[in-house]
């Protein structure tokens, strides 16, 4: 034991925050995590002396119950700067907001786990701000933001931290596109209807909140804009490159998540004629992302591959990717469930132990 402590500040219990707080619990590490805030949009619990918060197993209750409104970004900044111990706030949300403020949280020593995209792929100014490296900066892990709990930006970070030199890296990087492709297009023709397997996965919980934020490519050319910066290339931006959406014209200003789905079925047959084509020539369709460092080319769509190919052989919501560098002539896979609440959590928890190990006490 090293009677380290460490204060953690969740905000975003949905899908993703409730199994991080249950993992939480149960992680095994040398370090004591002391929950001093949890928030969702609407209502936040805080420890104002930052004694460990007791919210037993029935969090929810206690948080609806006796949950407070939750304080504006800078509040909560100047409340965290308080802490008498080192603070570890987790982003379990999607919100655009609270990952612009990211910078103004490390410049004052605290770190940040977290599977929001939205930091790491918004323009590059807010990535470069983040990754300054300045002294006493908090630390930032991000692991769940490509590949949910696979080992893909830490392995990609060891590659190039230890000299490598990353030539391509493409591969099926949304749980959610992964599936509908997987159930949709199959080798042998089927019946199976796009819309169909879009309700379906919503309900799995794969899907973003709102599902047309997979269908337009945007997750995927986030995670995409997110692994070329990594590997060197300085994307501008996830609109800065092709990238191609399944989500029809006529519904992409409809105003909810619900009235789009009502209307989906009646685009099923624009997909419909392109997977039996592609059956026709014993084909499959994937949606992927690719970035190629020698062309400096970054792209998402939907392409074609034969049965043997490894992206034709995928099951349920696995995500696949190829990482080829100059040690990897012949690429390293990695390959695995990419979404669902579980293994997202994972990625979020095995990051927060790997910074409460790292930071000063
Ligand atoms: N689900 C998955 O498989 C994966 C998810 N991710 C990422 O994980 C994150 C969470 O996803 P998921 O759990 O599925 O989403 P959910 O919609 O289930 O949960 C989001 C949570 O964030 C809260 N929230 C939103 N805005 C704010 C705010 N301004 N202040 C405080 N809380 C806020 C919501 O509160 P309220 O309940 O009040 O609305 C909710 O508790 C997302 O960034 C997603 O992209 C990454 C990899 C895989
Ligand atoms: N909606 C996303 C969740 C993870 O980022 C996906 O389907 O992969
Ligand atoms: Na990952």
């Amino acid at each position: 034991m090293t009677g380290k402590e460490v204060n953690v500040a969740i905000i975003g219990c949905g899908l993703v925050g409730s199994a991080f707080l249950k993992q939480l619990q149960a992680a095994r590490s040398p370090v004591t995590y002391n929950l001093i805030l949890l928030s969702s949009s609407k209502k936040s619990l805080i420890s104002d002396d930052f004694k460990p918060l007791d919210i037993g197993s029935n969090w929810k209750e206690t948080l609806n119950a006796s949950g407070k409104e939750p304080l504006p970004l800078e509040s909560l900044l100047s409340y965290l700067i308080k802490s008498p111990k080192p603070v570890i706030l987790v982003d379990n949300t999607s919100n655009e907001s609270i990952s612009g403020f990211y910078p103004k949280f490390i410049d004052n020593g605290i770190s940040i786990a977290t599977p929001n995209k939205k930091a790491f792929s918004s323009e590059l100014s807010l990535w470069k701000r983040i990754f300054s490296g300045k002294p006493a900066s908090g630390l930032v892990y991000h692991e769940a933001t490509v590949g949910a709990g696979l080992p893909i930006i830490g392995t990609l970070n060891d590659m190039i931290n230890t000299g490598d030199q990353v030539k391509k890296v493409e591969g099926i990087f949304s749980g959610t596109l992964s599936y509908i492709f997987n159930e949709f297009s199959t080798i042998e023709p089927n019946n199976v209807l796009f819309s169909d397997v879009v309700k379906k996965a919503k309900d799995l919980g794969y899907t973003e909140p709102d599902p047309r934020d997979d269908l337009n490519g945007l997750d995927v050319a986030r995670k995409v804009t997110i692994l070329a910066r990594l590997s060197g290339l300085e994307v501008e931006s996830p609109t800065s490159f092709s990238v191609q959406s399944l989500i029809p014209k006529p519904l992409e200003s409809v105003a909810s998540a619900e009235e789009f789905l009502g209307k989906l079925p009646q685009y099923d047959s624009d997909l419909a004629k392109l997977k039996d084509e592609a059956a026709k020539e014993k084909k499959v369709l994937r949606f992927i992302g690719k970035v190629d460092m020698a062309t400096k080319k970054v792209s998402v769509g939907i392409e074609k591959y034969d049965a043997s190919h490894p992206f034709a052989s995928l099951k349920g919501s696995d995500n696949v990717v190829s990482i080829n560098t100059e040690r990897y002539s012949n690429p390293m896979v990695i390959q695995g469930a990419g979404a669902g609440a579980e293994v997202t959590a994972a990625g979020v928890v095995a990051d927060v132990l790997k910074i409460a190990e790292r930071i000063q006490a």
